[in-house]
């Protein structure tokens, strides 16, 4: 054999040996699990298009991605980073099963901080995002929801629920002596007195959002919040020239510390009390008011758009406030006092079970969440339809397109674009609606939003008529891209005459449990 022949039998036998040993990796793993089909785009590069979308919709371009093309899951190529975007029902069982490594407190454990301006100090002790997910041990972040799903669910979460409906109708009180003379700015006069209810009824006596201007700071906070995490990483002197955001979220902040430092939080509600030790157990006080401006916002950021679209779809239908105040009345004992005023005494209880109200207000949510669920990848994670399955890569975000499972056809029927205000009296379709989340990670503050929006819009509903200035109700449209809210607020600004429907100084009305 010459040496040309044997350099060739051993080339042949090399690649035998290499083609043996990867095929029997190959047939010892089984066959490679695909990732999620890729998002169709009309252009070569494709995360161009996603870069662009990015930049001009911003975190919406992901809702918009699962609108538009309404796959059970998709990928989206960025360069580094697959996103993953759900756009039905068919893969939630199996990501909602799997919340240690699709992990929605990792991502509130980096955003957070980003967003409120906390030391790196602070930063280590929110949440343990190095850990697995961070759903298990002990972190501020785990403690505080847990404190808040605890109370929210005790006495005290209906104390505060009777409180909230309380002080909504005290403050109604003090409205009907006022004139409205002038057009309302509907979304202004909404957000003012629902922050206000919710407020009062978190911080107590010396509630911080008294003040105007420190509403209109926590506004211009949260409207810039998704810009507060992008630029946490620039110098403040820079930022605060970009984003009205920063000098919003510094006077919230200089308004909460001096709230906790002359020690507000022990007439506040079980709520803040317990959050601030938990807070003093791992943070410098200094820090603390930072955290709580994260808590503002979960609380008021999304209340206060969905009880202006509950009022805005409930006025908008004469029909619809008929039948409302119809069985308000069914709930509702009245007597005269001993002065001779008539008191109107709406039953809370009664309100839930035997009216509209809270399937209105869940149907609002439905229809009108713009936002997303977020989970990061932390491990290579297969997900299963049960007919498919798909692998989720490590470092990946998936982002459930919420918008996209609430006016999914196949799921709620023919008039998923259809506002229908009894729609939640019945079931709804399994994992179909995500207006509060579900799962591991359901909104704590459902109950407590649900009962405060009821009791303001009844109150509304029973003492006011209330007509768009131009005579008919244009609808305002909804733009979230700025917002870390799930429920965007109206771009167009309503006015309205609001015209009380009885004599406000002989009247009153009150809740009864
Ligand atoms: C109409 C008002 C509200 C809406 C629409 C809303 C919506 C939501 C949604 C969709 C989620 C799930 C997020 C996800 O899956 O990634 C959530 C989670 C949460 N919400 Fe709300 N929320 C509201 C009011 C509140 C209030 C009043 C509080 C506090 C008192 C609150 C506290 C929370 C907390 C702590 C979580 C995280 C739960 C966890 O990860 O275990 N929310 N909310």
């Amino acid at each position: 054999m010459d040496q040309q022949m044997l350099k060739l039998l051993l080339l042949v036998a090399y690649i035998a040996v290499v083609l043996v040993f990867f095929l029997s990796r190959r047939h010892a793993k089984g066959p490679k699990i695909p990732e999620p089909p890729r998002v169709p785009s009309s252009i070569p590069v494709p995360w161009i298009n996603s870069v662009y979308g990015l930049l001009r919709r911003r975190m919406q371009h992901f809702v918009d991605v699962g609108v538009k093309w309404r796959q059970p899951i998709s990928t989206i190529a960025l360069p580094g980073m697959n996103i993953y975007v759900v756009g039905s029902t068919k893969f939630m069982t199996s990501i909602q099963r799997q919340p240690e490594v699709l992990s929605a407190r990792f991502f509130f454990g980096q955003i957070i901080p980003g967003m409120v301006g906390v030391n790196k100090q602070s930063f280590d002790s929110f949440a343990d995002i190095k850990g697995s997910g961070s759903n298990s041990g002990d972190s501020l972040l785990l403690e505080g929801i847990r404190a808040t799903k605890r109370i929210l669910n005790s006495k005290s979460g209906s104390d505060m629920n009777f409180d909230a409906a309380n002080i909504i109708n005290c403050n109604f009180e003090h409205l009907g002596q006022e004139k409205f003379d002038q057009p309302v700015d509907l979304w202004e006069w909404i957000r003012r007195e629902t922050v206000l209810a919710i407020s009062e009824s978190t911080y107590g006596k010396n509630n911080p959002f008294w003040d105007p201007e420190i509403r209109s700071a926590f506004w211009d906070f949260a409207d810039d919040s998704i810009w507060l995490w992008l630029t946490s990483a620039l110098p403040n002197r820079l930022v605060s020239k970009m984003l009205k955001g920063l000098n919003g979220r510094e006077k919230l902040v200089k308004a909460l510390h001096e709230y906790f430092t002359r020690q507000g939080h022990e007439r506040g509600s079980p709520i803040v009390s317990t959050h601030y030790s938990i807070f003093a157990k791992y943070i410098d006080h200094n820090e603390i008011a930072r955290f709580e401006c994260a808590n503002a916002m979960g609380s008021f950021a999304n209340t206060a758009p969905a009880t202006f679209w509950t009022v805005w779809h409930i006025f908008s239908n004469p029909a619809l406030v008929a039948d409302i105040r119809a069985q308000i009345t069914a709930i509702t004992s009245t007597r005269q006092d001993e002065d001779g005023h008539v008191v109107h005494e709406i039953s809370q209880k009664r309100l839930r079970e035997e009216t509209v109200l809270f399937s209105a207000l869940e149907e609002t949510s439905r229809f009108r969440t713009s936002g997303m669920g977020v989970r990061m990848v932390l491990e290579d994670t297969t997900v299963s339809s049960g007919e498919e399955t798909f692998l989720l890569k490590k470092g990946g975000v998936v982002v459930i397109a919420n918008r996209a499972l609430h006016t999914d056809k196949s799921t709620w029927g023919d008039d998923a674009d259809t506002f229908v205000a009894s729609r939640f009296q019945q079931k709804a379709p399994p994992m179909a609606f995500r207006g509060f989340g579900q799962g591991a990670n359901a909104c704590c503050g459902k109950k407590f939003a649900l009962h405060a929006i009821s009791s303001f819009v009844a109150m509304l509903v029973m003492r006011y008529d209330i007509e768009p200035v131009d005579g008919v109700w244009v609808e305002p449209g909804q733009d979230g891209r700025d917002t870390t809210s799930q429920v965007a607020s109206p771009v167009g600004r309503p006015k309205v005459s609001m015209v009380p429907r009885e004599d406000a100084g002989k009247v009153s009305w009150k809740f009864v449990p």
